[in-house]
């Protein structure tokens, strides 16, 4: 097996202000203040990278830098730029038995507005594409993802790529108006592509307001074809997470040969949970849930702090001390639980310390526990929880790689090192956790995926 990393160099992290926002933001006032043209399937406005690629003599990407960044950008924002852009490409590299083998490209840019978009590769079953767009949703408990096809701007020689693009929503609403604005050419015997729950939940009203059928596609199904997609299309698609480097040293992209992809565990961390056994595109079973989720972390957060939107609570989370709130080795023991090799610096008893705070607010012995060092301790709660939830079932299951997705994750540092480090340490090194640069996504590409033999045909 080929797996191939790779490091990022040249952009200097540290001292990034830690704001997060992202192209949410800008959907959300859309329909106040529409943010694409009115032409229908309009491309986004700028493809500019601020990334320059290093190749080697093979054509294989080894390093890439920036070469300029927005510093009026949040932490976020930079990232999803960072991470999203890639037009690195794998080709006549060795497949480990010393047999070149070449990868279909899929070059991932981020629009100027943030917006990301991914360069389609050219196959026959995306030709159709140039005429008629295809749109397609994964409604969720929490958020609407859509992603959709475009046409780009022609290249030096004419041709032109087909683009898919991005785009969530934090309302089905919101969606709805954007769908109305792009997709102009739109009539009654188009399909809307849909899945995850909204789309039983929410068709009569898509169907009413957009005058389009819906063609659904099962939610896990969708899942694995868009993870399938995506790994086998873009060779930096996922990546690992390394707290101790430094700056993008920490991200470690993890290309993987086509016929090495499976069997891998996919965990899907939205408002809820889904753990996957995938054996291969089509053979794949759902071992397990949880509800210990994207969802839980923001409804507790919610009812524990003044945070009013997932962004703040990670905020929050940022700056927060959890050892104010979570009881540690330390504090039961007295320093290290030698015997088990339990560090004293390691959570014992989640928000432990919380158990005896009315007692000692009542006689004025403590001060209110700070709501930033709630909200770290349930970042940390909840990522832990699931980290080791997903290294029991790849243990289980005996699957060594576990990929992460669902928009819990936001590329979010405590998050992603949480969970590695879960995995690290309960699989003793054995299992790795892998992220993906279109977490949030894949059940939205892989309903786009879903062509009925009619949109063949369109
Ligand atoms: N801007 C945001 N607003 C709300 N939640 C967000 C945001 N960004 C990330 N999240 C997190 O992502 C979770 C939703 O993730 P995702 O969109 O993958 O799931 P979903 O499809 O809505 O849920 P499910 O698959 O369980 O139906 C939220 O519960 C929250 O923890
Ligand atoms: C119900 C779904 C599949 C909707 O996406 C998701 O939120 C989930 O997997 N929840 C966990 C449900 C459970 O298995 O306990």
């Amino acid at each position: 097996m080929l797996e191939l990393s790779y490091s990022l160099g040249g952009f200097p992290l540290n001292g990034v202000p830690l704001g997060l926002k992202d192209e949410e933001d800008h959907t959300q006032s859309f329909s106040s203040t529409p943010s694409s043209s009115s032409s229908s399937l309009s491309s986004p406005s700028s493809i500019s990278s601020p990334v320059v690629i290093h190749t080697s003599s093979k054509g294989r990407i080894l390093t890439r830098s920036v070469s300029h960044f927005d510093e009026s950008k949040s932490y976020t924002e930079r990232m999803d730029e960072l991470l999203l852009s890639s037009s690195l490409r794998r080709e006549n590299t060795l497949d480990g038995k010393g047999n070149d083998f070449v990868t279909k490209r899929t070059t991932s840019i981020s629009g100027s507005r943030g917006a990301p978009f991914i360069v389609l590769p050219k196959e026959e079953r995306f030709e159709i594409l140039r005429e008629k767009g295809r749109f397609a949703v994964d409604i969720g408990g929490t958020l609407v993802k859509l992603v959709y096809s475009s046409v780009g701007p022609p290249d030096g020689d004419g041709t032109t790529d087909l683009l898919l693009n991005f785009r969530k929503f934090q309302s089905i609403e919101y969606c709805i108006d954007f769908l109305k604005d792009v997709w102009q050419d739109r009539n009654s015997e188009c399909y809307l592509n849909g899945t995850g729950g909204g789309s039983f939940k929410y068709a009569e009203l898509l169907q009413k307001e957009l005058g389009v059928k819906v063609k659904r596609t099962d939610e896990m199904l969708s899942l694995i074809t868009g993870c399938d997609f995506l790994l086998r299309n873009n060779e930096d698609e996922s990546f690992t997470y390394h707290h101790e480097a430094e700056g993008l040293e920490r991200y470690q992209y993890k290309p993987i040969e086509e016929k090495a992809i499976y069997p891998f565990l996919l965990v899907n961390i939205g408002t809820g949970i889904s753990v996957l056994k995938v054996d291969s595109p089509t053979s794949f079973s759902r071992v397990g849930g949880s509800t210990m989720g994207g969802g839980a972390f923001i409804g507790l957060g919610n009812l524990l702090t003044s945070a009013r939107s997932f962004d703040e609570l990670l905020l929050l989370a940022e700056k927060g001390d959890h050892r104010q709130v979570d009881s540690l080795v330390s504090d039961i023991y007295g320093g290290d639980y030698d015997h088990l090799g339990l560090a004293a610096e390691v959570i014992a008893g989640s928000f432990g310390k919380c158990s005896t705070l009315n007692h000692r607010r009542a006689q004025g012995l403590c001060e209110d526990a700070k709501e930033e060092d709630i909200a770290k301790s349930l970042l940390l709660m909840i990522s832990n929880t699931i980290g080791q939830m997903a290294f029991l079932y790849s243990n289980r299951f005996e699957m060594r790689r576990i990929y992460f997705g669902g928009f819990f994750i936001r590329k979010h540092p405590i998050s992603m090192r949480t969970l590695s480090y879960a995995i690290n340490y309960w699989s003793k090194g054995v299992c790795e956790a892998l992220f993906l640069k279109h977490e949030g996504y894949l059940g939205a590409v892989g309903s786009f995926l879903d062509m009925t033999e009619e949109q063949k045909k369109e």
